[in-house]
């Protein structure tokens, strides 16, 4: 491989609103419903720009819009086809690693896949990650006022995040950058069923190894593929795969990759956003987080499987309506107008909402507390509101709305979310504070590649 030949790459993967099947998607038996968004985090790759007569063999990685964003990696080929061990550098002696698993550990599987493909060594190179404002609610500056990004001024951890899945659409996009720069097109081919295929297999494996579990791997599916209807891959799939730098690692991540044994079921025709609708998301500022959701409704699950069962099987009925009236919407001209046309869909959000209630309050976990309960009635009142949902795994956190995509329905929204204010004294002790639009809608279209150029500014001043 010559570095002469390697041309910059950029590729952009969008963030994700889970808008149904929360817990039942950690079961094959059940599905979801995931909406891809038009918040995107873009990577772009590029050789390593070095001062005259120093060579670096290194790959630098940075995420210029935070402040000391920037990781240097050190690779080698390991023995025994371990695959690449990539190694975080010290920037001086004095400093202390300042860690990203998510980089690293992409950056490892992506690196030993490529190596498991071809033998020539790996040039250095230079990676930059820039995200879109709506996956912090942290308020950025522009650059220049033609800036797309903006400059957030914090570290990463002090960053507030929006919960879109930033480490899922960072790992798909990373991934798919670094491939997309050391492979050649007619090996892997972004644009190509096989591409996606071998990038959201590749992107699943070291998510999760970054993430340190199997999740259900949702935000890594609809940022490959965009919005969808998911059913997920059996966990065991991943559990024999050798750790990084074990003997036979590289073989085996590549014949797991690009392998036929992975179960999972996207189907992206089964979701559709009907003409004149769309979604928003609302954030809402909460005092508390509350762990071990899901660990809690598993385990209250498994001791009540009858009701839970029911529960679950009534949700999946509710959630393949809801799936197959956004088609139908889409798809037929059924001649009905304004209200009337979405009053099947309203239906549809109330008795779904009544069944996660009933999980929630069973359970005992807070999946639609009686604080959001409050704030989606009042939201679906609005003229124009045709319901909404807790988002992925409910809290108090976001809520995600489906409404006529007009102005003036935002502005009554507006009205409704801006000042809000829960009534009376709620059970739980839980105050909900301020409610906000984020500035995100639906987006079908799941990874693409784009044109270096927009990145310019930022790489420029890294
Ligand atoms: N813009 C970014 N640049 C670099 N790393 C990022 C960026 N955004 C997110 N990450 C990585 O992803 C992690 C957040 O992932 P996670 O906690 O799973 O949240 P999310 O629900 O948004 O995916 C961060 O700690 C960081 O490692
Ligand atoms: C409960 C779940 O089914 C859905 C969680 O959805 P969220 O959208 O809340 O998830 P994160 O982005 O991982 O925070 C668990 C799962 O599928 O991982």
């Amino acid at each position: 491989m010559s570095s002469l030949a390697l041309q910059p790459q950029a590729v952009s993967a969008p963030g994700k609103v889970f808008a149904a099947g929360g817990y039942l998607v950690l079961d094959r038996k059940y599905t979801a419903l995931v909406f891809g968004l038009d918040a995107r985090i873009h990577v772009e790759i590029e050789p390593i720009r070095t001062k005259s007569g120093v060579t670096l063999s290194e790959i630098i990685v940075r995420s210029p819009q935070f402040r000391d964003a920037a990781w240097e990696y050190g690779y080698r080929l390991t023995e025994r086809h371990g695959g690449i061990a990539v190694t975080q550098l010290r920037a001086s002696h004095t400093s202390s690693l300042n860690k990203n698993p998510f980089i690293e550990t992409a950056l490892t599987y992506a690196l030993t896949y490529i190596s498991s493909l071809q033998s020539t060594p790996i040039p250095p190179s230079s990676i930059s990650i820039l995200a879109d404002q709506a996956y912090y609610s942290n308020p950025g500056t522009p650059l220049s006022p033609s800036s797309r990004f903006l400059n957030f001024d914090v570290t990463l951890p002090d960053a507030h995040k929006t919960g879109l899945g930033s480490s899922a659409a960072l790992v798909t996009a990373f991934t798919a950058a670094v491939l997309s720069y050391y492979l050649p097109r007619d090996v892997f081919d972004l644009d190509s069923e096989k591409g996606k295929s071998v990038l959201h297999n590749l992107s699943q494996a070291s998510h999760c190894a970054a993430q340190g579990k199997v999740g259900s791997g949702f935000d890594i599916a609809s940022a490959v593929h965009g919005s969808c209807l998911y059913r997920r891959f059996s966990p065991s799939l991943l559990s024999s795969l050798p750790a990084p730098g074990a003997a036979s690692f590289a073989a085996q991540l590549r014949a797991l990759v690009e392998g036929d044994s992975w179960d999972v079921e996207i189907a992206k025709a089964k979701v559709k956003m009907p003409r004149g609708l769309r979604l928003v998301m609302c954030d809402v500022d909460c005092g508390s987080q509350t762990p071990g959701m899901v660990r809690t409704v598993l385990k209250w699950r498994e001791q009540n499987p009858e009701l839970a069962d029911r529960i679950w099987r009534e949700l999946q009925s509710g959630n393949e309506a809801f799936a197959s009236e956004l088609t139908r919407l889409a798809t037929e001209n059924s001649g009905e107008a304004g209200a009337e046309k979405f009053a099947k869909l309203k239906g549809i959000f109330e008795a779904n909402r009544k069944l996660i209630r009933e999980m929630s309050k069973e359970s005992g976990v807070p999946i639609e507390p009686p604080q959001q309960t409050q704030l989606l009635d009042a939201c679906s009142a609005v003229n124009g509101v045709v319901g909404g949902v807790v988002p992925g795994a409910g809290g108090y956190d976001a809520i995600v709305l489906l409404l006529e995509d007009k102005e003036e329905v935002i502005e009554d929204l507006r009205k409704v979310v801006e000042g809000w204010k829960v009534h009376g004294e709620s059970e739980d002790g839980v105050t909900i504070g301020k409610v906000g639009i984020l500035g995100v809608r639906e987006d079908m279209i799941g990874v693409r590649r784009e044109h270096v150029d927009i990145y310019r500014e930022w790489i420029a001043s890294a």
